[in-house]
């Protein structure tokens, strides 16, 4: 029986290719992102984020993150402009971190590494479901945001205060009313390069749109993210943390600024 994907030593970021040989493909994520080597680009658009607290509906750990997932039926959560062309439903948010504040985001900023990142997940209505999308060269965009030790997060705190009903892998409880929007940056300016899902099965059908500025996150609220578990209920307790991958190659790829 071929073991799952996870991020420990016999089944981490570094075995993936085994199973998922585009592991090593041309356009892999994430990436370091080098400011003095991305260009500005006067024809990116500013990001149009619309988002129906009402569409939230549940929250949910999948074992390797804890993930909040929006009705997605209509267009009443979406992405519009920024560097895509149409119209993208918001899916999914969920974030990935580390054991420790001096690790967790898969992004890095000229090697400076974040204690979280925090993905919304959209797809391209042009195309049928999520699923469809997901295996389309332009099928998804994820907004990346950093997450950066400071005062506590009122709006995070809303979602850390469901975690005592998801501690274990496959727990899910209803999660509604939470506007996603509270949890991005005053600031919208962002970098965006073609990319791919950062975990298995790793397509390569994301445009990504990372956040130049970060929201803040206190030191008692990383350690509730690490107070999830990786195991079920049942199994010996596992800890959810380190559930980021590390930058890959660039391959030529050109990373563009939506800001000067
Ligand atoms: N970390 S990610 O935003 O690239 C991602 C989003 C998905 F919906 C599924 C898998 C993923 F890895
Ligand atoms: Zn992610």
């Amino acid at each position: 029986m071929s073991h799952a994907w996870g991020y420990a030593a016999d089944n981490g970021p570094d075995k993936w290719a085994d199973n998922f040989p585009i592991a090593n493909g041309p356009r892999q994520s994430p990436i370091d992102i080098l400011p003095g080597a991305s260009a500005y680009d006067a024809g990116l658009k500013p990001l149009q984020l619309k988002y129906d607290p009402s569409n939230c509906q549940e929250i949910l750990n999948n074992g390797h993150s804890f993930q909040v997932t929006f009705v997605d039926d209509t267009d009443s959560s979406t992405l519009k402009e920024g560097p895509i062309s149409g119209t993208y439903r918001l899916k999914q948010f969920h974030f990935h971190w580390g054991a420790s504040d001096d690790k967790g985001s898969e992004h890095t900023v000229a090697g400076t590494k974040y204690p979280a990142e925090l993905h919304l997940v959209h797809w391209n209505t042009k195309y049928a479901s999520f699923g469809e999308a997901a295996s389309k060269p332009d099928g998804l965009a994820v907004v990346g945001v950093f997450l950066q030790i400071g005062g506590a997060n009122a709006s995070l705190q809303k979602v850390l205060d469901t975690f005592s009903a998801i501690k274990a892998k496959g727990k899910q409880t209803t999660f509604a009313d939470f506007d996603p929007s509270t949890l991005l940056p005053a600031c919208l300016d962002y970098w965006t390069y073609d990319g791919s899902l950062t975990t298995p099965p790793l397509l390569e059908s994301v445009t990504w749109i990372v956040c130049k500025e970060p929201i803040s996150v206190s030191a008692e609220q990383m350690a509730k993210f690490r107070s999830l578990l990786f195991s079920a209920e049942g199994e010996a307790e596992c800890c959810m943390m380190d559930n980021y991958r590390p930058p890959q190659p660039l391959k030529g790829r050109s990373v563009r600024a939506s800001f000067k």
